[in-house]
């Protein structure tokens, strides 16, 4: 963990987002689309961070589980353009006995202003698509990111 911006949470994964030719729209400036899809690779930093890589995790056959999105939002505070370098900062809002929310805030290096912030939550399932329990070793590893003490089991 690295020391965040003022108003990040204090327990965050700093993760360096390059702005990209594809990212923004016919001026330049990122689409709301593409922070959906940055807060995306903010949670699987997070999960490769924490020892579940998501390309074997997701994939995991024998364990039967998935862990779609199930609600999201983002605010966009200033308008950010290709060729700038972002931090996202990612953090858990909320540990539930079968879900997670994470949280994301993003900055442009070397200034102290939020230019975005946001949320997403994913629902553990099993393999009929029910919700089941967040996996062990995932809340293991999230449980440190968490903003407040809060875990509900
Ligand atoms: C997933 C569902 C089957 C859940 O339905 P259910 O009726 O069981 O939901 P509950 O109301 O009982 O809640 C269970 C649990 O989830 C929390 N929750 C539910 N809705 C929300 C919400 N909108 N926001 C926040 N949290 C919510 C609720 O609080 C409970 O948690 P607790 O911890 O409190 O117990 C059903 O919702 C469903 O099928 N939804 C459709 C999901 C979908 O199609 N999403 C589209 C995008 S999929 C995606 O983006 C995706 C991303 C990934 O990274 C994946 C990784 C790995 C596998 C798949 C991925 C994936 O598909």
């Amino acid at each position: 963990m690295v020391k965040p911006p003022a108003h990040a949470p204090e327990k965050s994964l700093k993760v360096a987002i390059p702005v990209r030719f594809g990212d923004t729209d016919p001026y330049g400036v990122v689409y709301f689309a593409s922070y959906f899809r940055y807060c995306h690779h903010g949670i699987e930093e997070l999960l490769r961070h924490v020892g579940c890589p998501p390309h074997e995790y997701f994939r995991n056959a024998d364990r039967g589980f998935g862990l779609p999105i199930v609600g999201a939002s983002c605010d966009f505070l200033r308008p950010v353009r290709y060729g700038d370098e972002l931090n996202l900062f990612v953090s858990v809002l909320r540990l539930g006995a079968r879900s997670v929310t994470f949280g994301f805030h993003f900055y442009l290096q070397g200034s102290p202003e939020c230019v975005g912030r946001g949320q997403a939550s994913m629902t553990a399932i099993d393999r009929t698509w029910r919700s089941c329990q967040l996996p062990e070793e995932l809340r293991n590893g999230l449980e440190p990111y968490l903003a407040s003490e809060a875990v509900d089991r």
